[in-house]
Parts: structure tokens; sequence; C-alpha cells
């Protein structure tokens, strides 16, 4: 996926104030920074989901810019995961899941085999297979989060945009989802997740941080200047260290 010149207001305030990025495949990219810095706006806006604001610049999917890409055929390449969806309505898991083979379905055509299998794949990964037949309304948070992600796993696009995916998710439930999202990117997918848990953000190949509405770095995870970079966003409250080989964002109290 490709921004170039993104700028996006809602109302009288600009939110994106020029974001150029390049977002390339076989890559898991997290997107960091304060609250309020933009980067759910910008997530909606890789996503086509901000077209009634005033966006400007171009988005590319695929190589192909994404307003010239027929809706359905967009659906297939594109999946999203947002920041909290509405959890109401009597639609059990399995259906909910199932939402996610619709760009794949023929109009008013029952659920193919394949997308059985989609689903149950999806279900079983997030280990949400269990209450499949339970009401999505009436799981817990993070119960409700599993059968959301496999909701877009599902759809099994090439391009994956999670607006804090790990929202309500326990921690071995975490280690799942960062299991799943290299798996992704081993078979060449490109992942884009918003995420607070900056540990955790760190675990991606690249980290994109966001201040003001402005890109402020992209880099790699494991670069200095990254680690730099997010220890000043952050007002210096946080510290990058390595423990084990793996890189950590620490309090600094
Ligand atoms: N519909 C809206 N109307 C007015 N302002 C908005 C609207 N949506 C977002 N904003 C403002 O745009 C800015 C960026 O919002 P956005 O949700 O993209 O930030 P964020 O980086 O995802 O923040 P957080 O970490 O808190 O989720 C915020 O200051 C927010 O108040």
């Amino acid at each position: 996926m490709r921004a170039c010149n993104v700028r996006a207001g809602v109302q009288k305030a600009q939110i994106l104030r020029g974001i150029d990025v390049a977002l390339p495949a076989a890559r898991w990219t997290s997107v960091v920074g304060p609250n309020g810095a933009g980067k759910s706006t910008l997530l909606k806006v890789l996503a086509g989901l901000l077209r009634h604001a005033r966006v400007q610049g171009e988005v590319e999917l695929l190589g192909r810019p994404l307003a010239q890409w027929p809706a359905r055929e967009r659906a297939r390449q594109l999946a999203w995961l947002g920041q909290n969806e509405a959890a109401e309505g009597d639609l059990p898991a399995y259906d909910i899941a199932m939402l996610g083979r619709l760009p794949h379905r023929a109009w008013m055509a029952p659920p193919s085999d394949a997308d059985h299998a989609a689903v149950q794949a999806a279900l079983k990964t997030t280990q949400a297979w269990d209450w499949r037949a339970r009401p999505l309304a009436q799981l817990s948070g993070g119960e409700r989060q599993r059968v959301l992600l496999a909701r877009a796993l599902a759809v099994q696009a090439p391009v994956m945009l999670m607006d804090e995916p790990l929202a309500n998710l326990d921690p071995p439930h975490q280690t799942d989802w960062l299991r799943t999202v290299r798996e992704l990117v081993a078979a060449g997918g490109t992942v884009v997740s918003v995420l607070h848990e900056i540990s955790i953000a760190l675990q991606a190949d690249d980290l994109l941080i966001m201040e003001g509405g402005l890109v402020v770095h992209h880099g790699a995870c494991a670069d200095a200047a990254t680690h730099a970079a997010l220890e000043r966003v952050f007002e210096r409250r946080i510290q990058v260290r390595q423990i084990d080989g793996i890189w950590m964002a620490l309090p600094r109290v």
C-alpha cells in the first residue's frame, strides 16, 4: 500500500497534514503515537473508509489507486478490523465471521464449502470456534474481539489493516495474534496495525511513528533511530531496552 501527500480534515479540523508512506508487501508495519496523533484516521483513509470527509492525496492498493478498484474486488484484497466495533445484535459468532466472506460470494448465494472452510479456519486460529453458536452481544470483550479478528482473517485478503487489534485480549491471545500476523507476512501479506502496546508493536518489521497528524519517523523496529524517535514522541516516559533478544518498551518511572 502507498499513501501520497494524504491530507484529511473533519469539519474545520485538519487531522492528517501530508502523509507520504509506502507499506510494502511481506512486511508488518505497526503504527504508534500519542492519543490524537491521527493513527486511526490514517488507517481509515488507507481502507477508503473516509470518503465523505475532506481527504486529499492518493492512496494506492496493490499498485492501483484505491478509488479505481471496484468495491467487491477491493473488499477481497483488503481486510479491516476497526476499533470499538458495535457488538449489539443477535447474530451468532459464526455468522459474524461469515460476513468476512461476503466479497467472495455471489449475490444471495449460500456460502460455499470454501466459505465454510475459511470461517472454520479463522475461528480456530483465534480460538473462537467453541462459542461459534453464541450471539456476539453475549461474549466478553476479549471473546468478541477474537470473533471480529476471525471475520477479518476469513476474508483471506493480501492486505490487512487492524486498529487496536489487541483490545481486551489477554496475554496468551496477544501472543497468538503475534504468531498469526507473522504467518500472514511469511505468506506475502501486508499487515498494518495501530497499537498502543509498544512492546508488541516493536515485534513488527517496521514502525510508523505519528504525532500531530504527521509521520515523524518510519523505520525498522530494530534500528536505534527508531528507538530514539519512540522515546522522544512519548516524552521520554518510556525507554526501549533489549531483554532476552527482544526489544521492549519499559515505563521510565
Ligand atoms: N469526526 C471527528 N470530528 C472532529 N475531530 C475528529 C473526528 N475524528 C477524529 N477527530 C480528531 O482527530 C484527531 C486524530 O484522531 P484519531 O482517532 O485519528 O487519533 P489516534 O491517533 O487514533 O488516537 P488514539 O490513540 O486516541 O486512538 C483527534 O484529535 C480527534 O479528536
